[in-house]
């Protein structure tokens, strides 16, 4: 569907509206309860801020916008595999659902939140990657919180294997002033050490250095708190959190962030990679789901 299609369909006079930034289709919500920003490629929530809050989602000033990109910052669907593919074979960082154009198969305005799904199913790119019997359903419910559930469905005739994440980036303060709570003496695999297993402190976490770190078997609640504010995460039928901060090491290999950007975010991953992959069979579908709200400190 072409803009004025997409206006015509889906569009709510003052509420939804969709436009065009850079080629690529995105829309902008405003209501009583919060602004959003949702481009369709990648179905990728780049802002959401409830009203008389600070922004919470981070978003590089040096993204790119383009289709065959990923967009730095906000919160990248991550499937159907999580950073580099495993087996050593071919395919994007991260799998392709964050750089492939998704439809918009439901919008409406329930009370003071905005419902929106967008869906992707097979492309020729996800095809020639191996990926044909599948659909996704991601559902945003976009108020005073935030609810993401993305459902993945098996299509196919065989078993489908896929790892996914709501590769979350929390805009906050300062990172080296940041608490995580909710993973004390936790257990996570440092992807900046080698793949070492360690165990987190048994207080909330404050991050010193580069830090690229999988919990797996963690069904926690996080709490991010953020000076006076705090940001909740809770999950559903996700088993594995990724935190992770490029810090100054990490950020000069990343030529979409400005080197000095990575003290004003921290991702804070809802996820289920590694050994915590997702198996469906033909005709099942799961789904998980991230409800994202703030508090005071
Ligand atoms: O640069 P990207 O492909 O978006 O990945 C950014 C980061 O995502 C995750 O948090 C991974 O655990 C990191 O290893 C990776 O560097």
């Amino acid at each position: 569907m072409n803009l004025t299609e997409l206006n015509d369909h889906f569009g709510l006079s003052g509420v939804l509206t969709f436009e065009d930034h850079n080629g690529l289709t995105r829309l902008q919500v405003k209501t009583p309860a919060c602004t959003a920003t949702v481009y369709l490629h990648g179905a990728h929530l780049t802002h959401w801020q409830p009203t008389g809050a600070q922004p919470v989602l981070f978003l590089s000033d040096r993204s790119d916008f383009a289709p065959d990109k990923a967009i730095r910052g906000g919160i990248p669907v991550c499937f159907p595999w999580f950073g580099p593919r495993a087996g050593g074979k071919p395919g994007p960082s991260h799998g392709f659902a964050r750089i492939q154009p998704w439809e918009v198969a439901f919008a409406a305005l329930s009370g003071e939140n905005v419902h929106l799904t967008l869906t992707l199913g097979p492309t020729a790119l996800s095809r020639s990657l191996g990926f044909d019997g599948f659909r996704v359903a991601y559902e945003m419910v976009l108020g005073k919180k935030l609810t993401l559930r993305l459902t993945v469905a098996n299509y196919g005739e065989g078993m489908l294997k896929y790892e996914e994440a709501l590769h979350t980036y929390f805009s906050i303060g300062e990172v080296r002033r940041t608490t995580i709570a909710g993973l004390e003496s936790a257990l996570f695999v440092d992807k900046t050490d080698g793949l070492k297993e360690k165990e987190t402190p048994p207080e909330a976490l404050i991050l010193s250095g580069q830090t690229d770190r999988v919990f797996p078997e963690n069904v926690s609640s996080t709490t991010i708190g953020d000076g006076p504010r705090t940001i909740t995460i809770n999950k559903s039928n996700s088993a594995t959190t990724v935190v992770w901060n490029p810090w100054t090491e990490g950020s000069v290999t990343l030529k979409d962030l400005r080197p000095d950007a990575w003290p004003g975010f921290v991702c804070v991953e809802t996820a289920n990679t590694g050994e915590d992959a997702i198996t469906l069979a033909p005709n099942d579908a799961h789904t998980m789901q991230a409800e994202i709200t703030l508090g005071k400190a």
